[in-house]
């Protein structure tokens, strides 16, 4: 788990490390010169002819570290700063003096020279992009936008600092216009925008360089890290037995709708439940009762206080559970799931009908009787907040952030890079593929999640969801053979295999 940051933590990170005595200028330098290290080493045979372009702010300050560095190492590079070279003020004043104290010219270009940037830009080997960083806080206009987008046609490689410049620290957007990179050096800790879509797509590899400050330790967001699994769901006793590996129930399905309950029953086996037993409404239980020999069944009533009953007695028995699969939208089953939300006495997960039946008002969620993991994917984390599932993914960390507070329960935001945020903590996942979107995979996820739950320990549900949500993952790429194409138990029966791969990159790490 490694920490991630957003604006304003990462301006206090910087702060607090200059109020403790470490001066700004130590800062830059050790960010421009960690900077061309990873330069050096990613753009080995891109050296002839770097442009460093730098913006008035400090992010314009590493560059010139940069450029300085580099002409240590005997290369000279073009450099041009974007606006009136006067106003750059600070430890990136200081920057800029002593490059051309040393002889290189840095160019000023203004709205009137832009033709003459771009055909740097096409001459140049690499771009190194010190135009904004953590700064950036509104849209790009006027020339600045037209520097960038005349700087990103001509395709010559980036190499951004800090963030591309155009990408929002904070939520991974694009104000206006943005500089893809296909290596971002970021500073100190890694930025939340550099890990949503549509930032994912235009950081390329993100290299954490440390610029000698220690890494905050009461972050509240981190970044889940492949091998983070290994750590997260521990060796089992050699004498586990059925029972101590925990017994999940699976509160899904209904007549003609059994799919999503065998799913999400599939997902609990293969990630570890000793035991799992599919609780369904009414007639579905026989149709499930024949299809896997492994899952155990039970039945609800399909009347609702008899069910409700039926529901929380079963729970007696349990350690964690899955509810809403397939349970159905009509007015008894949206009574019942609400009921079986609030008052179930074990930690349960709540999927598809259950948040549709939730989504009128959450924050009942708040007087549930045991933990809840909410798992919606964009459309369903828009109902349950009253917007649209634009904005939500418009600001990912924020709606997932908004619905944990709203609820007082986990919540995991699903689609690319997932989010798991609790009141307290957020986490994002690397891992994942464009072929886990398909019919399916999120009863799989349910259940996979459900069976860390019933293994972990009291009040380590924010760790089970992660766990869950890297391992459903993690499983996801190992069973995709393409983009496409993956069936929803294959990346149950993958699991397994994520645990293995992640134990595997643990014991060679260490
Ligand atoms: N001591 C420090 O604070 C350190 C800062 N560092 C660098 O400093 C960066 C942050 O520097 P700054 O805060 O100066 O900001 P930036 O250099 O990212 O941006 C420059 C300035 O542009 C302005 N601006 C914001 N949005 C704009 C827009 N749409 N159009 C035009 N102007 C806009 C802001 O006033 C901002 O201060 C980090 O990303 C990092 O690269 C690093 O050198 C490490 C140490
Ligand atoms: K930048």
């Amino acid at each position: 788990m490694l920490p991630l940051v957003g604006r304003d933590e990462s301006r206090a990170i910087d702060a607090k490390a200059i109020a403790a005595g470490v001066p700004g200028l130590v800062l830059m330098e050790n960010a421009g010169r960690g900077a061309t290290d990873v330069l050096c080493a990613r753009f080995a045979d891109r050296l002839r002819r770097p442009l460093v372009v730098g913006g008035l702010g400090q992010n314009g300050g590493d560059a010139w570290v940069v450029a300085r560095h580099l002409l240590v190492r005997g290369v000279c590079a073009e450099c041009v700063v974007l606006g009136d070279p006067a106003k750059v003020a600070g430890d990136a004043r200081v920057n800029l003096d002593a490059l051309r104290g040393l002889g290189v010219d840095v160019r000023a270009v203004a709205e009137s020279d832009l033709e003459h940037l771009e055909s740097l830009a096409a001459r140049a080997s690499v771009i190194v992009d010190g135009l904004f960083g953590t700064g950036l806080d509104r849209v790009i206009d006027g020339f600045r936008a037209d520097a960038i987008q005349r700087l990103a046609a001509t395709e010559v490689p980036s190499f951004a600092l800090d963030l591309p410049s155009g990408l929002d620290a904070q939520t991974g957007a694009v104000l206006g216009v943005v500089l893809p990179a296909r290596v971002t050096a970021t500073f100190a800790a890694h930025k939340r925008g550099l890990h949503q879509h549509p930032g994912v797509d235009h950081a390329g590899d993100v290299v954490l360089v440390d610029i000698g400050v220690p890494a905050p330790r009461d972050a509240r967001a981190s970044l889940l890290e492949r091998f983070d699994l290994a750590r997260l769901v521990p060796r089992r006793a050699a004498d586990a037995h059925k029972g101590s590996a925990g017994h999940v129930a699976i509160f899904a399905g209904s007549p003609g709708r059994t799919g999503a309950a065998l799913l999400s029953g599939l997902g609990a086996m293969r990630a570890g439940a000793g035991l799992v037993t599919l609780a369904a409404r009414g007639a579905a239980r026989a149709a499930l009762d024949t299809k896997v020999i492994e899952l155990m069944t039970s039945e609800i009533p399909e009347a609702l206080e008899a069910g409700v009953a039926a529901a929380l007695r079963e729970c007696e028995q349990r350690d964690a559970g899955v509810l809403g699969p397939g349970v159905g939208l009509d007015a008894t089953a949206r009574a019942y799931t609400t009921r079986v939300a609030i008052e179930a006495t074990i930690p349960l997960v709540l999927d598809a009908d259950a948040l549709s039946a939730l989504a009128g008002d959450p924050t009942v969620l708040t007087k549930a009787r045991a933990p809840r993991v909410l798992t919606p994917h964009p459309g369903e984390a828009a109902r349950l907040l009253g917007t649209t599932s634009a904005e939500v993914q418009a600001a990912r960390y924020h709606a997932a952030e908004q619905l944990a507070a709203r609820t007082g329960q986990v919540v995991v935001l699903k689609g690319a890079r997932t989010i798991i945020a609790s009141r307290e903590r957020l986490a994002v996942c690397p891992a994942g593929t464009p072929a886990l979107g398909v019919a399916g995979t999120g009863d799989v996820l349910s259940g996979v999640i459900a069976a860390m739950l019933a293994s972990a320990s009291e009040g380590d549900v924010f760790d089970a969801a992660c766990a869950g949500v890297l391992a459903h993952a993690m499983a996801g790429e190992l069973a995709a053979v393409a983009d496409r194409g993956l069936f929803a138990r294959e990346v149950a029966d993958a699991v397994p295999h994520a645990l293995a791969r992640s134990r595997a990159h643990a014991a060679s790490a260490t």
